[in-house]
């Protein structure tokens, strides 16, 4: 199954005066593991209709592969779609499930008659086809031993298989699946996931599926489409959204717990201060005014005294502990600013600081190297370099 590449260039829609896309551009190659990321409502499912034919676009154009679909009927495109609700038709057995959509294009109307289609000329060995395609589909999902089941005698993770089954039977370039997993307990998601991604490397084809859970997008993805109110805010692998996020919305959106947030002040010269602090931390091109301070809760180190040549550091007290099993989260207040921050730890971290007895009393909250994104005062991320401790004593 060679999968196809996905081409949207300036797709627009409203419903009614709502404008639910606002010209989406998105390129997705062939083989591609792509998610859709977003929060209710920001458009993700009309998307991923408009792609399959589903729903119209208003304006704006889709090539799958090379060819423009726009004018091409849902059934004529190279693609398949899995819903979040399987969609599996509860009196057919697992078998005839996967084999309907294949019967229906493949065969002749008269040919899927109930008796007399099976004696038409030809129709034998379509069948035969058909039938050698239902059990490779079943044996790639895992639920050969399930052909003869109905719906009803499955576990949620089985019917998901039956849907995914169902769609490869097609053979399409392209599979749009919209929240494939939300049915899903929490076990049988994950490794839901796994097999999901595993499928998208065998077989080869394009897989686009949408999700409001960061830690699907997160953990499947080879790119992430991050949408918000109708955009696409930013495209880029899972490492490069979460480290490089392009703006406020996309660094709270992705990350949990939450990043940090700090209101600073920026000098004529381009000095970041705390908005209540005297001492910069740090130097930036942006025009003199208010801006903001994200830091990730794993990239604040807990420290007795402030050490020297820190980019970020602020002094806090412990508000509470939360024991996540594999890690600690640390609520804080900081004293200056009063705002509450939160600190991830491993058990092994915590259990040394912890130890130190420093949590009891007022500390450190000390920025690592990687930990600090500053955003101006629209939101755009913005270039930020730290000062070192020597050019701080200068800058006082
Ligand atoms: N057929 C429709 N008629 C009118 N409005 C619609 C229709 N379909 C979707 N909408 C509206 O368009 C917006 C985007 O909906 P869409 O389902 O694409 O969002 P989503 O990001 O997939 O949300 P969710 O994660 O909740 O499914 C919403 O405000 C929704 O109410």
């Amino acid at each position: 199954m060679p999968g196809l590449s996905i081409t949207l260039q300036d797709v627009t829609k409203s419903f009614g005066s709502e404008a639910v896309l606002k010209d989406i551009n998105l390129s997705i190659k062939e083989g591609e593991l792509v998610s859709l990321l977003g929060p209710s409502g920001c458009g993700k499912s009309t998307l991923l209709r408009i792609i399959a034919g589903l729903e119209r676009a208003e304006a704006g154009s889709i090539r799958l592969g090379e060819q423009v679909v726009d004018a091409l009927p849902a059934g004529a495109r190279d693609l398949a779609m899995v819903f979040q609700s399987y969609a599996l038709y509860p009196h057919m057995c697992v078998a005839d499930n996967i084999a309907l959509s294949l019967e229906m294009t493949e065969l002749s109307a008269l040919q899927r008659l109930p008796l007399l289609g099976r004696v038409l000329p030809g129709s034998r060995a379509i069948r035969q086809a058909i039938s050698n395609r239902v059990r490779q589909a079943a044996d790639l999902t895992e639920i050969a031993h399930l052909l003869r089941r109905r719906p009803a005698h499955l576990s949620g993770g089985q019917r998901q298989r039956v849907a995914l089954a169902r769609a490869m039977a097609r053979e399409p370039g392209i599979f749009l699946m919209d929240e494939p997993l939300s049915n899903l307990d929490a076990k049988l998601r994950i490794s839901m996931r796994s097999e999901i991604v595993d499928l998208n490397k065998r077989i080869g084809a394009t897989f686009l599926f949408v999700t409001h859970d960061q830690s699907d997008a997160l953990a499947m993805s080879d790119r992430i489409a991050l949408m918000m109110g109708g955009r696409i805010r930013q495209i880029g692998t899972p490492q490069e959204i979460y480290d490089s996020p392009s703006h406020l919305d996309v660094a709270s959106f992705i990350g949990q717990p939450v990043i940090n947030l700090f209101p600073v002040n920026v000098d004529s010269a381009g000095r970041v201060r705390l908005v209540n602090g005297t001492q910069p931390f740090g130097g930036c091109s942006l025009p003199n005014g208010s801006a903001k301070v994200g830091v990730r809760p794993e990239a604040f180190d807990i420290v007795a005294s402030e050490p020297l040549g820190t980019r970020f550091a602020l002094t806090a007290r412990l508000d509470r502990v939360e024991r996540m099993g594999a890690e600690v989260l640390i609520r804080c207040r900081t004293m200056a600013l009063g705002a509450s921050a939160t600190c991830r730890l491993s058990v092994d971290q915590f259990d040394e600081v912890s130890a130190t007895g420093i949590l009891s009393g007022a500390f450190h909250l000390v920025a690592q190297k990687r930990g600090v994104h500053l955003f101006d005062e629209e939101g755009n991320a913005a270039a930020f370099h730290p000062l070192l401790r020597t050019e701080m004593e200068v800058a006082k």
